[in-house]
């Protein structure tokens, strides 16, 4: 689960995850995607259902909230690059959205 993704098995497993807005980052082996909600109410709203996501499987987003915008970084630190998890983790956000 937390190794990081092969080019063989990444493909299968983030082609969704492009086509609900998520991208590689441009200078890193990671995921990237601005969230937009109505407020700022809302934003955090999502902050916090995500936390609790991250905190249960002990996998933790980088991100910067602006008013209504999320932006997510997903990135697994322990294996220098994408695993699993980070696809399991922006799955769940898309998810809460
Ligand atoms: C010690 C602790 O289990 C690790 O540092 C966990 C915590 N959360 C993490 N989150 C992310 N995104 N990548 C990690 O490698 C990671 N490792």
């Amino acid at each position: 689960m937390t190794e990081k993704l092969s080019e063989e098995t990444r493909g299968p497993l983030l082609k969704p995850l492009f086509a609900t807005g998520w991208e590689m980052d441009g200078a890193r082996d990671a995921l990237r995607k601005t969230f937009q909600f109505s407020d700022f109410v809302d934003a955090f709203a999502f902050m916090t259902k995500s936390a609790i996501w991250a905190e249960k499987w002990n996998h933790h987003p980088e991100w910067s909230n602006t008013y209504n915008r999320v932006t997510v970084v997903l990135t697994t630190h322990d294996v220098g690059g994408i695993s699993a998890l980070d696809a399991k983790l922006a799955r769940k956000m898309d998810g809460l959205v």
